[in-house]
């Protein structure tokens, strides 16, 4: 008998409970067949714990995150909340539970299935071999600079500030060489050093480093260029780093090659195996309660979180294999469904993942 493992599951708003549901079918389905253990912990995170516990992010769930080995989350947000103040939204909870996590690495691969290549909005033979992945910056950026208002001279004023130390660039751009080595070895470093002083020091540390990896190819592009490229050159990409908010832009856009968000897994790392799971859409509010959501870029994560965290090659394969044969065998949920009327619901995918499992 293996070692059991302690998972915390976050299961958030919207449809994040729908998806993450389906991915803990699979987690019980990977003990059956590989004789692994698994602890699960639920915590409230999110709009339902500012509902329930006036906060998004309890001390509570912040510590059976602690206490656990990985995370496996959901989604947080929905209207409701939106027009909260600040400390009183969910997504300010995601962004305290990254930087209380130590999350600076966000791992967002874009993989697309060749059966799916008709459901994405691009030409099939654009697709062709598209297989990518983001390295995005979690824990710095603009997202966590100082945000005030103040009077101007035109009236109100709102600031966001964006702020990278030379070591947040370092120790991010290190993990996009070091993971291009185990890839194609290409590596793209996204920045937008026409502009932003930011970018400018991002660029200086890439090439600072790049003669470490010289088994890597470094390319630079102005992430406005980028997102042009990833819709032409798509199957070009092998790598690309870049800083947090480009990165939350070009992992949606990355997500449109392989038919819909709903196929999107991340990982979010720190310097050792701990990591946090979660897919890369949003809580999905307007199909939110109908059976509509694709489960599989949360059951995806899962696999991430047998391969990164736990080394569990086997279980992580046999997933991502289920997953390739249930498409192969034409099952779709709506979002990637080409004729709509023979979708499938969001558990029944998990379902048909699920017997499609082979150790
Ligand atoms: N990590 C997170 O928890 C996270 C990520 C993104 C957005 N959000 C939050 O989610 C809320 C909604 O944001 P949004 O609408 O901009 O983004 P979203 O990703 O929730 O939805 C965008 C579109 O994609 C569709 N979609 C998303 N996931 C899907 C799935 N699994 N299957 C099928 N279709 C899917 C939705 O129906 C919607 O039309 C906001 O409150 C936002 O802040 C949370
Ligand atoms: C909800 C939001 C704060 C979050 C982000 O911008 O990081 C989301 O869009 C994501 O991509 O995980
Ligand atoms: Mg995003």
């Amino acid at each position: 008998m293996s070692e059991v493992k302690k998972i915390a599951v976050i299961s958030g708003d919207g449809i994040g409970p729908e998806v993450v549901a389906e991915a803990l079918k699979v987690l019980k389905r990977t003990e059956e067949l590989f004789g692994y253990s698994f602890e699960t912990e639920h915590a409230l995170f999110g709009g339902i714990a500012i509902d329930q516990k006036g906060t998004p992010l309890p001390q509570e769930t912040l510590d059976i995150c602690k206490n656990a080995d990985a995370v496996l989350l959901g989604a947080v947000g929905g209207p409701q909340w939106d027009n909260n103040p600040k400390e009183l939204r969910p997504e300010t909870g995601l962004l305290a539970i990254r930087k209380e996590l130590g999350l600076f690495s966000n791992l967002r691969p874009a993989v697309v299935f060749d059966c799916l290549k008709d459901a994405s909005t691009l030409k099939p033979e654009v697709l062709e071999g598209t297989d990518l992945m983001v390295v995005r910056e979690l824990t710095g950026g603009i997202y966590f600079g100082e945000k005030f208002r103040r009077q101007g001279d035109q009236g109100e004023e709102a600031v966001d500030t964006c702020v990278y130390n030379v070591t947040e660039v370092e120790r991010i751009i290190r993990q996009g060489f070091e993971i291009a080595q185990k890839r194609r070895k290409k590596l793209a470093s996204v920045d937008k050093a026409n502009v932003l002083e930011t970018s400018r020091l991002w660029r200086e540390v890439a090439n600072r480093l790049a003669p470490e990896y010289p088994d890597v190819e470094l390319e630079h592009i102005l992430v406005d260029n980028c997102a042009m490229q990833l819709l032409r050159r798509p199957s070009s990409f092998d790598v690309i780093v870049t800083e947090n908010m480009f990165g939350d832009i070009l992992s949606d856009e990355a997500a449109m090659l392989t038919g819909s968000i709903g196929m999107l897994s991340s990982a979010s790392m720190g310097e050792g195996s701990y990591g946090l799971y979660e897919p890369v859409h949003g809580s999905a509010p307007d199909i939110a309660g109908q059976e509509l959501a694709n489960p599989i870029a949360t059951i995806l994560s899962l696999a991430l979180m047998f391969r990164i965290t736990f080394g569990y090659e086997d279980a992580a394969s046999a997933i991502e294999e289920a997953v390739a044969e249930v498409l192969n065998a034409g099952h779709r949920t709506s979002d990637i469904a080409v004729d709509k009327s023979k979708a499938i619901g969001t558990s029944q995918m998990g379902d048909l993942i699920l017997a499609a499992m082979k150790k």
